[in-house]
């Protein structure tokens, strides 16, 4: 079987060692002869790096493994990128979430406010490696799940139509490893049909391959319990703000009970309850600096000082397989089924062409086929088309450079209650993001 050579961009991230971990479990059908990681902070990523080079040598030492800040040394004689950057890392998204909960709105990392700052400074971050990418390594694809991946995904299409770009979320795949639990079914085994925008979507079918139809069964047990399971799935998201996450998706679900919710629609539909229950002084972030990153980043000291990863901190991110399923797909032209964040031509007969929609896609060596949903009722026709607006807006206002086009862009946010609360959050965004953002007129 062909060995792959992949980087790893975004090295210093916090999903790296569970990834680099995972892509090791994987080896069997992914083979890999070089793993470089890329980041454009050198001491974090190295931190990473040098633990993860002691754990390499001893568990796979045919590997060739690196880690850079030369985006030369990165992106040359590649085939795959798998990106996950997060521009301004933890110190900005504290930023993202804080400062429009001071105005009483939505702080979070990818809905609202929150994520259009994120994708305001995203979308120089992932021109930068896409346009390395292509320099060094014109053949080469890139798997990417940097945030907030719609407003990536819109971006790309807008300025980098042609670039081998393929725009993917873990969530539709968590929220199904859920639902296979509570139907105790494998996911391997499910198919689903669903539609909508990253973040911002439903499922219509959850059948097995025999073509067994659960959707009712999986919608008794989230109107009683949300998606939170019974045996906890996901031992990466035992935190308490994942939880009512996923507990909430009860109340979602009672919105519209014919289709199963993704949780990130709290957001959107109970925006007065979210705001009521979030602390402005202690939001996610905080949580994940004081958990995730500091547990990983602790693991890793641990490493280096003992020479050896044997009972080492670094655990594989199981759930991250799909980035795996993805590249097969592509490597091997498998036709895997998976959902996908792509331009809709018609997938969903009556929403634009040119929006980015998250729906099931064929994926081969040519990339993915989206598959087509039908026609989809007005009322998540209507979200979808506010929402997708807010997505476009925003990245016209980065291309042109329009205070106006972001403005607008807020101000049509289903979390934001009016045009004045849009400016406020705006003007405070502007001052928080400096040279992050591109000048506004
Ligand atoms: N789509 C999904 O399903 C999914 C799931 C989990 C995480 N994510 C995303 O993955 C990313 C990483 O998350 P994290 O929490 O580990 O963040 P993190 O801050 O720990 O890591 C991000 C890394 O990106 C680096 N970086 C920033 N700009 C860069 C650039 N221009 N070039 C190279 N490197 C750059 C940072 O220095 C940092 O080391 C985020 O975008 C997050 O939202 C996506
Ligand atoms: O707040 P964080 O940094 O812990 O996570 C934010 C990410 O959340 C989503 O992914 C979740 C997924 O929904 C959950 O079911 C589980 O599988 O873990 C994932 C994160 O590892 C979302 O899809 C991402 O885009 C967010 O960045
Ligand atoms: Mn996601």
């Amino acid at each position: 079987m062909k060995k792959f050579s992949v980087v790893i961009a975004g090295g210093g991230s916090t999903f790296t060692p569970g990834i680099v971990m995972m892509m090791l479990d994987n080896m069997d059908r992914f083979p890999m002869r070089e793993l470089v990681l890329y980041d454009n902070d050198k001491e974090r990523q190295a931190q990473l790096g040098k633990a993860l080079e002691i754990l390499l040598k001893e568990q796979a030492p045919d590997l060739k493994f690196s880690y850079t800040t030369d985006p030369k040394v990165a992106f040359t004689e590649k085939d795959f990128c798998m990106a996950h950057i997060r521009v301004g890392k933890y110190e900005m998204r504290e930023k993202d979430e804080k400062v429009p909960l001071r105005h009483g709105v939505i702080g979070q990392e990818t809905c609202g406010p929150g994520g259009i700052a994120y994708g305001m400074r995203s979308i120089t971050g992932m021109l930068e490696i896409i346009d390395y990418m292509e320099k060094y390594s014109p053949d080469c694809w890139m798997l990417n799940y940097s945030n907030p991946a719609a407003i990536v995904a819109e971006a790309c299409r807008a300025l980098r139509p042609d670039s081998k770009v393929l725009n993917i979320c873990d969530m539709p795949v968590g929220t199904l490893r859920r639902m296979s639990q509570i139907i105790e079914k494998d996911p391997a085994d499910l198919e689903v049909r669903y539609f909508g925008l990253n973040h911002f979507g439903w499922w219509t079918s959850i059948k097995d391959k025999e073509g067994h139809e659960y959707i009712d069964q999986i919608r008794d047990y989230v109107a009683e319990n949300g998606y939170l399971t019974k045996v906890e799935v996901d031992t990466q998201h035992m935190d308490e703000s994942w939880q009512e996450t996923h507990k909430k998706a009860k109340d979602l679900l009672a919105v519209n009970p014919s289709y199963l919710p993704n949780t990130y629609l709290k957001y959107y539909l109970y925006p007065d309850y979210e705001v009521a229950h979030s602390n402005a002084d202690y939001t996610r972030a905080n949580e994940v600096m004081n958990g995730r990153e500091k547990e990983v980043f602790t693991a890793a000291q641990n490493i280096i000082e003992k020479g050896t990863a044997v009972d080492g901190g670094f655990h594989i991110d199981s759930h991250a397989s799909f980035i795996v399923d993805l590249a097969r797909a592509i490597a091997f032209n498998t036709h895997e089924r998976m959902l996908m964040i792509v331009e809709n031509n018609g997938a969903i007969a009556n929403f634009p062409d040119d929006a980015m929609v998250e729906v099931p896609c064929i994926v081969g060596n040519d990339g993915p086929e989206p598959l087509a949903q039908g026609k989809i009722p007005p009322f998540e026709q209507a979200m979808m088309f506010q929402q997708v607006t807010v997505e476009k807006l925003v990245v016209e206002a980065y291309i042109e450079g329009s205070y106006q086009k972001l403005w607008q862009a807020l101000t049509l946010s289903k979390t934001v209650p009016s045009a004045k609360v849009a400016k406020d959050v705006l003007d405070d965004l502007i001052a928080a993001n400096g040279e992050y953002w591109p000048e506004l007129r």
